[in-house]
């Protein structure tokens, strides 16, 4: 017996990608899942209590016999072109991409892996991490904002009446960018290896302002509508977090995992060299994150 074709997707179940397909679970609308590591099923863990998502999660492409509709890709950036092979199982003309990726290049990025496919970048707000044993904890409120653009309304109705909040948004580069510098300042974390606490600190705090100074003149020129006291804000809001929160690309350092540190700070070097715009701070930083997650040595 042949089971029916998968309709709506998932590729990367990691900790946001276990959280949107709990929540497409929780609505009726299980999603088939495709990985890297093979489980029976998924579990989120949070506040409003514990979702299993049945499996099995799929690692073999034969098994997408046919596209999907819409394909969630939650692969951290690093992995995006190791999951090619399932994105060309998943993906035809009629399919849209949403993808649940930091950063501002999504759409270039995985458009030449999906020829034909609508793609549709994702702003991810909330935090979430895997476990030990595998589960995965939600720390806030799942929250995301997508464009006004082809492929909203196909997020929008699959996740209507699930615990995720989705926006439109007619600005999304602003928000995007909003999104960016807080990535960016939490590079910081990485290189550190400490905490949100570690923003307490007066050095670190003037560091941050000055970084983020130089990001907001990229995001400008790139067309951002963010105003001069987005660095401070930004600031605050990492002295206002928890001592112990952490970040993905913080947690991937602590895993010796290779670090988003492209799409999360060296893009900011690469679109100011491209604008004309100085980056003195990320000349500094960029190289260390690089040689933090890919060595040599
Ligand atoms: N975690 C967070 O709080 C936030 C993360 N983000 C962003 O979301 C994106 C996803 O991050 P996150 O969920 O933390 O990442 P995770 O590392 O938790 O999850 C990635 C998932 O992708 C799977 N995977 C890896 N390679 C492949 C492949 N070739 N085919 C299929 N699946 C694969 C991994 O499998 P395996 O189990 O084998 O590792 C894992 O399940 C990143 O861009 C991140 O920056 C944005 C906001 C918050
Ligand atoms: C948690 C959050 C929202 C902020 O750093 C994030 O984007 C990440 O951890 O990658």
């Amino acid at each position: 017996m042949t089971s029916p074709a998968p309709r709506v997707a998932l590729i990367g179940p990691g900790a946001i990608g276990t959280t949107v397909a709990a929540a497409l679970h929780a609505a009726g609308r299980t999603p088939f899942i495709a990985g890297r590591t093979a489980h029976a099923d998924l579990r989120l863990e949070s506040q409003r209590g514990t979702v299993v998502v049945p499996g099995p999660v799929s690692t073999d492409p034969a098994d997408a016999r046919e596209p999907a509709d819409l394909v969630f890709l939650a692969v951290k950036a690093t992995q995006t072109a190791a999951a090619a092979d399932w994105l060309t199982a998943l993906c035809g003309p009629a399919t849209v991409v949403c993808v649940l990726q930091n950063g501002i290049e999504q759409r270039e990025t995985v458009a030449s892996l999906t020829p034909g496919a609508t793609i549709l970048p994702a702003v991810v707000w909330f935090p979430a991490v895997r476990e030990d044993d595998g589960a995965v904890r939600l720390l806030a409120d799942p929250r995301l904002t997508v464009p006004e653009a082809p492929g909203s309304q196909a997020v929008e109705h699959a996740l209507r009446g699930s615990d995720i909040d989705v926006e439109v948004s007619p600005d999304f580069v602003t928000l995007a960018w909003r999104k960016l510098l807080q990535n960016a300042a939490a590079g910081l974390m990485a290189v550190a290896g400490r905490r949100a606490g570690v923003f307490g600190r007066d050095d670190l705090g003037h560091l941050t302002l000055d970084y983020l100074g130089e990001c907001l003149a990229v995001a400008r020129a790139d067309g951002a509508h963010l105003d001069d006291d987005e660095p401070r804000r930004m600031l605050d809001k990492f002295r206002g977090f928890p001592p112990d929160m952490g970040t993905s690309i913080l947690a991937d350092r602590e895993h010796g995992r290779p670090l988003e540190w492209d799409i999360r700070n060296g893009v900011i070097a690469r679109r100011g060299r491209a604008l004309g715009i100085p980056t003195p701070i990320s000349d500094v930083l960029v190289p260390l994150l690089a040689a933090i997650s890919d060595g040599p040595g």
